[in-house]
């Protein structure tokens, strides 16, 4: 876990050292800018309310905070038998897995940890060795997440040039991750190589995540950002001001369709109008070869988001029909690279994603 002190932006932490016992923290991402407060809990149900409200969010954030989910339901079960504390265990797995449909982060890292708990049962392990495999494949799939955006930011930052300016959408950045991001971490990487860039960042309606949490990580770290609403993308692409688009992603099917934040399909034919290279940055545990197509669930939220700025301030009549999809897809010839921690897809993407990650269980 050294690496993990290392870090500034913590979104995530694991406190083992507790006199009570192991918990979960986390930083409220529902409150900044205006507030850095964090949250812990001994409770995996609580970690569930966390990921569907939103204080935890962000596909990769997302999975590690489910993997811990499962660690406290199996740490905090009291079973007493093996059976029992699968049982316990495939309760919270339903519960967690019922948070957020569309982030597919969520369901690899509840397979991953559910699997390690099966292969124990199978082996006839005793319910405390189940117990320290469960909480040892959380902890694992946290610094994997770390590392692997490290790697990516690493991988991605060849296709950056000095003085470029990037254009991201969302908040693909460290706190949506474990730590580091994924379409930030390849800014990030660019950065410490000692090239010079500027980001444009959309505010991300309707949760804002681009004007609250974006620009709230860039300005910490002391990263040129500019900040404009969605419906500038195009005119700031006509003017000539964006040299590249990096965006993360939430699922991305076997043959390169993504699921990302509302909008980011719109950005991505405004790059292609202008030919403006559109990129996306995710690890190969958000992409789900078992789809194809546009066939991804595309989570819808509350109407009372896009009827008011984040729950104060009502915009419209109050009772107005409202749509609320909280993703869109975006097919794969509108994306020029998908950059993974396995290297850089390119199309034919069936052909690519297959031959990269191929070997991805
Ligand atoms: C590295 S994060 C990639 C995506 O999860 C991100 O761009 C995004 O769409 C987040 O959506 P959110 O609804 O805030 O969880």
């Amino acid at each position: 876990m050294e690496l993990l002190e290392k870090l500034k932006i913590k979104p995530i932490e694991w406190i083992e050292d507790d006199p009570e016992g192991p918990k979960l923290r986390w930083l409220d991402t529902r409150l900044l800018p205006w507030e850095e407060v964090y949250r812990e809990t001994r409770d995996f149900k609580r970690v569930a309310v966390a990921i569907k409200t939103m204080e935890i969010r962000g596909a990769p954030a997302i999975g590690v905070a489910a993997a811990y989910g499962l660690a406290l339901a199996a740490l905090y079960s009291n079973a007493k038998e093996p059976d029992e504390l699968w049982n316990k265990l495939r309760e919270a797995e339903k519960i967690l897995a019922a948070t957020r449909p569309t982030a597919y982060n969520l369901f690899w890292a509840l397979r991953r940890v559910m699997d390690r708990a099966q292969s124990g049962l199978k082996r006839g392990d005793d319910v405390d060795k189940i117990i320290y495999a469960v909480v040892d494949e959380a902890k694992k799939i946290h610094i994997e997440d770390v590392r692997t955006n490290m790697e990516l930011g690493r991988i991605g930052a060849k296709l950056i040039d000095d003085g470029d300016t990037i254009l991201t959408h969302c908040n693909a950045g460290a706190l949506a991750t474990a730590a580091y991001g994924t379409a930030e971490g390849i800014m990030r990487a660019a950065i410490e190589e000692g090239k010079r860039i500027k980001v444009i960042a959309t505010e991300t309606r309707p949760l804002l995540q681009g004007a609250r949490l974006t620009v709230w990580e860039l300005k910490k770290e002391g990263i040129e950002v500019r900040l404009i609403t969605d419906n500038m993308v195009g005119y700031v692409m006509y003017r000539g001001l964006v040299d590249k688009v990096i965006v993360g992603a939430d699922r991305i099917t076997a043959d390169g369709y993504v699921a990302n934040k509302i909008g980011t399909y719109m950005i991505a034919v405004l790059a292609h109008r202008h030919k403006v290279p559109f990129y996306v940055a995710a690890p190969s545990s958000t992409f789900d070869l078992g789809i194809e197509g546009d066939n991804i669930p595309i989570e819808e939220r509350d109407p009372d988001e896009v009827r008011t700025v984040l729950g104060k301030l009502l915009i419209t009549v109050k009772d107005v029909e409202v749509y609320n999809p909280a993703f869109d897809i975006t097919p794969p010839e509108l994306v020029t690279a998908i950059v993974t921690e396995k290297g850089i897809i390119t199309p034919p993407y069936r052909e690519n994603i297959a031959r990269i990650l191929g070997d991805k269980s």
